[in-house]
């Protein structure tokens, strides 16, 4: 049905092929003939008139959702602290529980909540109220305002919210939503703090080289009333209610609330986004993550070094971001979360891509920012389960997410085809450049950063695995992008180096962009993604061990990095290259090649690759200066050692005997 354009009151009609074709269109001038008959032709001088006034005709424009929708505007209005008789059940419960989620901590008291966009019910905040309340003695006038609440907005509509009310919002050439994060464009690890109490004192990881910075209860909830306070005073926030993790015995329920569309959209694609079902029975958070943006916290609070606080407290499942705009302390800070509770339940979690075959072959990729998870697990011939944050159980693997962070600079077509063609329509495309008048994106440009990111749901990409769960992974990829030119491209690892790299965390990049930096700068980051994780990184890599034995897993070290010399006189390898060595190791031909032992870090690397230049195979023979190799491996080696001292006096496991060879399976020299 419908289609015709001529569709009146809903009612199926069909045109009688005689009408249809010849007979010119009757002109009538007849008022109120109101139900066309189908068998005469539809005159539109006279068209049956559904509307009124301008009014009503731009309200026929937005057909109202089902009523599982969480959210529409227009017509019905919910509203919290009114009697609001004509507010549906579900929505009345979610405006109740957002309300919990708002509530000051020392007014004892929830907001007054609206659904929907302040400027489309303005009439709504004349409703007369009863306070479901008597009012408090220090009622405040925060207390008498409404906000409104946008909840789990669709991808359309945060777009407009967006271009509305947020400078810097754009569409681009290809439908994506460009948008600006602010003074910050990266992380801000410094400003992270965790809640320490009887609980997390001794379960964490603190102290030297952990990315745990204390705080007290106390303060967190200085903090968190901060945040809470902001996000009352505005006319609207924005509340997102979705999971995470595919697997779903170890599902969590997350809230976002936050005071931008840009957030709302950002996690939108980020995390699992429910049904509409699921919605209507999400019930109560696990964790809630307070998102005030731009609003900065006071540098007068204990523990506060700066304007920007990113607060973790583990007790109260909650997380407070002041001071940054950056969307990624959101998607990290869950994670951060996730790497607590899993090990709790025996279940591993991991800062890796994860992709599978088409014999259901599953390959983990670890490694450090930039090194190429979310490049090589985007792969046109495997299933994409996920590009960064998994977890592995007694059943497999999960995704933790419902989408992919992909990094944007210089990305090519060509290149990498299915990422480019993931920036479309939903899609939030952070702090890029792009033409005035085409908007298109010149992802060459660093003018703002060189952090250039694109969040999309994990289903723009073509292949990629609904539900994100896979078997037991067969191959572990540990990636460096080694910018001193000394790993080689591929190396086979027996267990023990396997963990030796793991706790090392492993990359060197080049320091920023600035003119004349020509020296890589090494960078040793735990279970590579010591920023994120809460218990000491032998806890994980015990668990990884474990697993990868049960399995018969094997580990790999890939240099995404440079080769034939340093940053400045080699070159990084291509993508095409590291592609293939990708191949090798999953169609298995890489395990029954033929290997021998590389000096000082004992790796094995194979006489050749499918499709690679067997020269570039063995660092050396790719370094004309062979004495500058000689010494900058020297200089990385010692790196190494002076690293993984911290970790000498730490048993790994149950097992003395892997502890020992763990150890041993650092370089020798
Ligand atoms: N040989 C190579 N292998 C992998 N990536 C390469 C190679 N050469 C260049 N690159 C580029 O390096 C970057 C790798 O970034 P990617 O987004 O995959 O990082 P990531 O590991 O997912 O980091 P994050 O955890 O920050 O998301 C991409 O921009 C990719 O185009
Ligand atoms: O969190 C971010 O900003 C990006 C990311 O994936 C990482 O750094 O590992
Ligand atoms: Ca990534
Ligand atoms: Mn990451």
């Amino acid at each position: 049905m419908a289609g015709n354009g001529n569709e009146n009151g809903g009612g199926d009609f069909s045109f009688s092929a005689a009408a249809a074709r010849d007979a010119l269109p009757r002109i009538t001038t007849e008022k109120g003939a109101k139900t066309p008959t189908p068998s005469v032709c539809q005159d539109d001088t006279a068209p049956p008139v559904n509307f009124q006034t301008i009014d009503e005709l731009h309200s026929l424009q937005k057909k109202r959702s089902a009523p599982t929708t969480p959210l529409r505007d227009g017509g019905v209005a919910g509203v919290i602290g009114t009697s609001g008789p004509t507010t549906p059940v579900s929505a009345e419960t979610m405006l109740q529980s957002v309300s919990a989620s708002l509530a000051s901590l020392t007014r004892e008291t929830g907001p007054k909540l609206i659904r929907g966009d302040p400027t489309s019910l303005a009439k709504v905040a004349h409703v007369p109220h009863t306070p479901t309340s008597p009012p408090a003695a220090d009622v405040s006038d925060s207390g008498l305002k409404f906000t409104h609440v946008l909840h789990n907005l669709s991808p359309a509509e945060l777009y407009e919210q967006a271009i509305k009310y947020e400078k810097g919002s754009f569409v681009t050439s290809t439908g994506a939503l460009a948008t600006l994060s602010g003074a910050k464009t990266g992380r801000s690890p410094k400003d992270k703090r965790v809640v320490k109490d009887e609980t997390t004192a001794a379960e964490l990881w603190w102290g030297k080289g952990s990315p745990n910075i204390e705080m007290d209860e106390q303060t967190f909830l200085v903090n968190r009333e901060r945040a809470v306070d902001y996000l009352n005073s505005l006319d609207k926030v924005f509340v997102n209610d979705q999971y995470l993790n595919w697997d779903p015995e170890n599902r969590l329920k997350v809230r976002i609330v936050s005071a931008r569309a840009y957030h709302s959209l950002f996690m939108h694609n980020m995390c699992i986004r429910p049904t509409p079902e699921e919605l209507e029975n999400f019930g109560t958070p696990d964790f809630t993550i307070y998102n005030a943006g731009k609003f900065p916290c006071n540098r007068f609070t204990h523990y506060m070094t700066s304007s920007t606080s990113v607060d973790i407290n583990l007790g109260r499942r909650e997380m407070v971001i002041l001071g940054t705009q950056y969307a990624g302390e959101m998607k990290k800070g869950l994670f951060g979360v996730m790497h607590y509770l899993m090990p709790k339940r025996k279940i591993l979690s991991l800062h890796s891509g994860c992709n599978m075959g088409k014999n259901g072959d599953v390959a983990l990729f670890f490694g450090l920012s930039g090194t190429g998870k979310t490049t090589l697990s985007t792969d046109h011939n495997r299933y994409l389960i996920g590009d960064d944050e998994h977890c592995w159980s007694e059943t497999g693997v999960s995704n933790i997410e419902g989408g992919c962070y992909a990094k944007c600079i210089d990305l090519a077509r060509e290149k990498e085809p299915d990422i480019w063609n993931a920036i479309k329509f939903g899609t939030v495309l952070e702090n890029v450049v792009f033409d005035e008048h085409t908007r298109e994106v010149d992802y060459s440009d660093k003018s703002v950063t060189e952090n250039t990111r694109a969040a999309y749901p994990i289903e723009y990409i073509p292949n990629s695995k609904i539900p994100c769960v896979g078997p037991h992974p067969k191959n572990v990829i540990l990636l460096a992008c080694d910018a001193f030119g000394v790993l080689p491209p591929i190396s086979k690892l027996n267990l023990a180096q396997t963990m030796y790299h793991f706790i090392s965390g492993y990359t060197a990049l080049v320091a920023g962009t600035e003119e004349g930096v020509k020296e890589p700068r090494a960078t040793f980051s735990a279970c590579f993604g010591a920023a994120f994780i809460m218990l000491h990184p032998t806890k994980y890599a015990a668990m990884l061990a474990e697993k990868m034995q049960a399995q018969g897993a094997t580990g790999w070290l890939v240099n995404t990095g440079w080769s034939g010399g340093s940053y400045g006189s080699g070159s990084r390898i291509k993508l095409a290259y590291t592609r293939k060595i990708i191949d090798a190791i999953h169609s298995g031909s890489l395990l029954n090649a033929t290997y021998r032992k590389t000096d000082i870090f004992g790796l094995e690397i194979p006489n050749e690759v499918e499709g690679v230049p067997s020269d570039i195979l063995e660092p050396i023979n790719a370094w004309a200066d062979k004495d500058a190799y000689q010494d900058t491996l020297l200089k990385l080696a010692r790196l190494f050692r002076n690293n993984f001292e911290t970790f000498t006096n730490h048993k790994i496991g149950d097992d003395g005997n892997l502890t020992e060879e763990i150890l041993a399976a650092g370089p020798n020299f």
